[in-house]
């Protein structure tokens, strides 16, 4: 493809992108997926371009652009060797207009960023997320990983976090195959560490999804205990089993509950968790790093929904917690609805219930919580608290 034909495809891409966003479609990387298995004349070069292309046109555009042709061409204005391109040459997109505008730049939609937590360092949101791992302590210790994988840099902070440059394709490496070492951001490792599990212990990870977090409790309790991995969509459990083989923390149990009616799921557990994770569903402002595109679908009403399922799921977590236990609520959002509010909410509805002080060795306090970011931190952004029930 000549560098004008892959200009006007990541046009075409992002036309794609755009309309998922706003539709509720696909990713855009299934929409990247799908349109080159459909175009097999693009050899590994012309995917890198057009990819590359796309995910610049759509880190600058804080808001969602119309076309894919308004985000490029908002990306021209700073690219001179792009805007060059439009030169309505065979494959190549049409000449720019005189007056023509394009996208403007941004890292935040308008209506979204007076929301968010006010430490946040907003342009950071964009940028690019190394590649984490979290050291299986279940297999392998950190130093002996370390000596199969040269490139990886301990993670100040974090006892088994290893980091490795962005891109890095880890699940070709043997520590990977082997289960020694899971792909987790250090954000999320802090948010295991946040719950201080221990061997022996009743834990419930309670929004597991495919497990991240699970296997990371796992982990801390070395194996010994009870750990109950429950979500509401049976398709996410099922991905944990075979990572939980390959990890070697086969005493999880996994529990799909029924979304609406989940105490029916949970009565046994009533009383008995020594921690319950609320790892809950969110907007996920903290990992826009990872699929940027993420800030073009959330609207004013899904962020409202959101806020009132995180509120319901806590509430129903609550009864969980054995007098003494420790209710870990975490969201990978810096909207301060979803992080410091709903705390301060959970703790003005429900009695016996304190916020513990946390003292991590990343992130800063924020409310009665923990504020992670990536301009601060290095690791995706999340926000959790750890609220204890009266002994
Ligand atoms: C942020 S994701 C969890 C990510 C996961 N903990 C990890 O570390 O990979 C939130 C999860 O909450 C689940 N969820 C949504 N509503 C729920 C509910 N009412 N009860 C339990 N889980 C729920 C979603 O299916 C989703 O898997």
């Amino acid at each position: 493809m000549t560098p004008a034909a892959r200009l006007q495809a990541a046009i075409e891409l992002l036309d794609a992108i755009i309309a998922s966003a706003r539709d509720g479609g696909p990713a855009a990387d299934t929409l990247i997926a799908r349109y080159f298995k459909e175009r097999r004349y693009a050899g590994s070069r012309d995917r890198r371009a057009v990819r590359d292309h796309v995910y610049d046109a759509i880190r600058r555009a804080g808001e969602r652009p119309d076309t894919g042709r308004e985000a490029m061409i908002g990306l021209a204005i700073e690219r001179p060797d792009l805007a060059a391109l439009f030169d309505g040459s065979t494959h190549a997109p049409m000449p720019i207009e005189p007056g023509e505008v394009g996208a403007s730049a941004g890292a935040v939609p308008a209506w979204l960023a007076p929301l968010l937590a006010a430490p946040v360092e907003q342009a950071a949101l964009l940028g690019r997320a190394p590649v984490d791992l979290r050291v299986n302590r279940l297999k392998a210790t950190p130093a002996t990983v370390a000596r199969q994988l040269p490139d990886a840099q301990p993670i100040a902070g974090l006892p088994d976090g290893l980091r490795l440059p962005e891109g890095f394709p880890v699940e070709q490496a043997e520590p990977w195959k082997q289960g020694l070492v899971e792909v987790q951001d250090g954000g999320s490792q802090m948010i295991a560490l946040a719950c201080a599990a221990a061997p022996g212990m009743t834990v419930v990870d309670l929004c597991a999804g495919a497990g991240g977090k699970t296997l990371a409790l796992a982990a801390a309790m070395a194996g010994q205990g009870t750990l109950i991995a429950a979500d509401t969509i049976r398709a996410r459990l099922a991905r944990l089993s075979p990572r939980a083989e390959r990890a070697g923390a086969t005493f999880i149990e996994t529990l799909l509950i029924d979304q609406g009616h989940e105490g029916r799921g949970l009565d046994s557990l009533h009383g008995k968790a020594d921690v319950v994770l609320v790892d809950a569903p969110c907007s996920g402002t903290g990992t826009w790093r990872r699929n940027p595109e993420a800030r073009w679908r959330l609207t004013q009403a899904r962020l409202d929904r959101l806020v009132a399922e995180q509120a319901r799921i806590m509430d129903f977590a609550a009864p969980l917690l054995a007098p003494g236990g420790a209710l870990v609520y975490a969201t990978c959002a810096l909207t301060d609805r979803e992080g410091r509010d709903q705390v301060d909410g959970f703790l003005a509805r429900q009695d016996g219930w304190t916020a513990e002080a946390l003292d991590m060795p990343l992130g800063r306090a924020h409310g009665d919580g923990w504020l992670l970011t990536p301009g601060h931190d290095g690791t995706d952004g999340f926000f959790f608290a750890r609220l204890r029930r009266s002994a």
